[in-house]
């Protein structure tokens, strides 16, 4: 049954497997040298075409991704109690920690996933955690040996990864390479997820119907690590198509930020994660690379094909990125506190 709650006329989108998003080889950004124009050129197609892509040659140790996702079964496989012990209520306004099953939802409706908030670790004497800014401060880690270490090593490796493509997106835009660092993440605000899409079956009574519900990233780009079970699917024109997983690859999928920038000339594209039957539980590692809070989305001037069209209508949130103005963490804070209505009360 189509999840009547989402504005979008979801049952005209049967999934299908046909379509392929493109893989893209982008070693000669993470090491520049010659190439780089033509790694961009297939980026800049991609965020034209889908909004979404596929990495190989991305740098990353395959041991620490592996590593990661070992510690992250052993935390998930914990008992709910114990993974209470670093619920995300405790981590007050970093907004960071455990949240349970069905703790979070999209277009009002729970997800059928559970999942560790993180993000950049700053210490409580940080200019930003003093001002109070929300989502910036402490990880709260649990206590699972070498994990925090693993953490801290992939987020750092993927935020370097983040400023290399972000670097191969201007130059597809016909931008100088340093043309977001200059203006928006020189020091961006990176959030890091781990979720768990349990196996279980749902509640009898629990209304439930996705892993994660129809929506769209909020900031520029999404560097998302998957297992190989899959049931990440995209939004086509065409209809929803699978992201099927690809051994050592990461996704990588244009925010609504991106999408304003751009005036809608690289579309932050809807995707959604069915609910996981296949008998094992599907970690997801989703990193935000996003813009610095405090940072202001401006319009980027002369791009050819930007028309900046008000397309709320077709929107799953029937909101219009290209009216926003404001500070990013204001956007962000508006669509984090509708997944976490509770959280909101309590710490905002
Ligand atoms: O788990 C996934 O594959 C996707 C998660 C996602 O879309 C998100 O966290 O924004
Ligand atoms: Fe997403």
């Amino acid at each position: 049954m189509p999840d009547t709650s989402a504005p979008t006329p979801v049952a005209a989108f049967t999934p299908t497997t046909t379509a392929e998003l493109p893989v893209i080889d982008v070693s000669a950004l993470v090491r520049p040298g010659a190439g780089r124009d033509a790694v961009a050129a297939q980026i800049g197609a991609a965020c034209r075409a889908h909004g979404f892509f596929y990495i190989t040659g991305h740098g990353i140790d395959p041991a620490l991704a592996a590593r990661l996702e070992r510690l992250s079964h052993q935390f998930f496989d914990l008992d709910e109690a114990t993974k209470m012990q670093w619920r995300m209520a405790l981590g007050g306004r970093a907004w960071r920690g455990y949240f349970p099953l069905a703790g979070e939802l999209t277009s009002g409706r729970p997800d059928w996933k559970e999942g560790l908030y993180l993000g950049t670790e700053l210490a409580d004497d940080h200019p930003m955690v003093q001002a109070r800014l929300p989502v910036h401060g402490r990880n709260l880690i649990p206590d699972v040996p070498g994990f925090r270490e693993a953490i801290r090593d992939y987020m750092a490796a993927v935020t370097q990864l983040g400023h290399r493509l972000m670097e191969g997106i201007a130059l597809s835009l016909g931008l100088p390479a340093h043309y977001f660092a200059e203006r928006y993440t020189h020091d961006p605000l990176i959030l890091f997820r781990i979720f768990n899409y349990p196996t279980q079956a749902v509640p009898e009574g629990l209304d439930v119907q996705w892993g994660v519900g129809e929506h769209t990233d909020y900031g520029l780009l999404t560097i998302l690590r998957q297992d190989d079970v899959g049931g990440l699917q995209v939004r086509t024109p065409g209809g929803w198509i699978e992201a099927s997983p690809v051994a050592d690859s990461f996704v990588c999928n244009i925010g609504d930020m991106l999408d304003r920038m751009t005036g809608g000339l690289y579309k932050s594209t809807p995707h959604r994660v069915t609910r996981n039957t296949s008998g094992r539980d599907r970690l997801s590692f989703p990193l935000f690379f996003d813009p610095n809070f405090e940072a202001r989305v401006q319009r980027i001037e002369g791009l050819a094909g930007a028309d900046a069209l008000d397309d709320s209508a077709a929107r799953w949130d029937r909101a219009n990125v290209h009216a926003f103005n404001g500070r990013y963490g204001d956007y962000l804070l508006d669509k984090v506190s509708k997944v976490f209505p509770q959280l909101r009360d309590e710490v905002l």
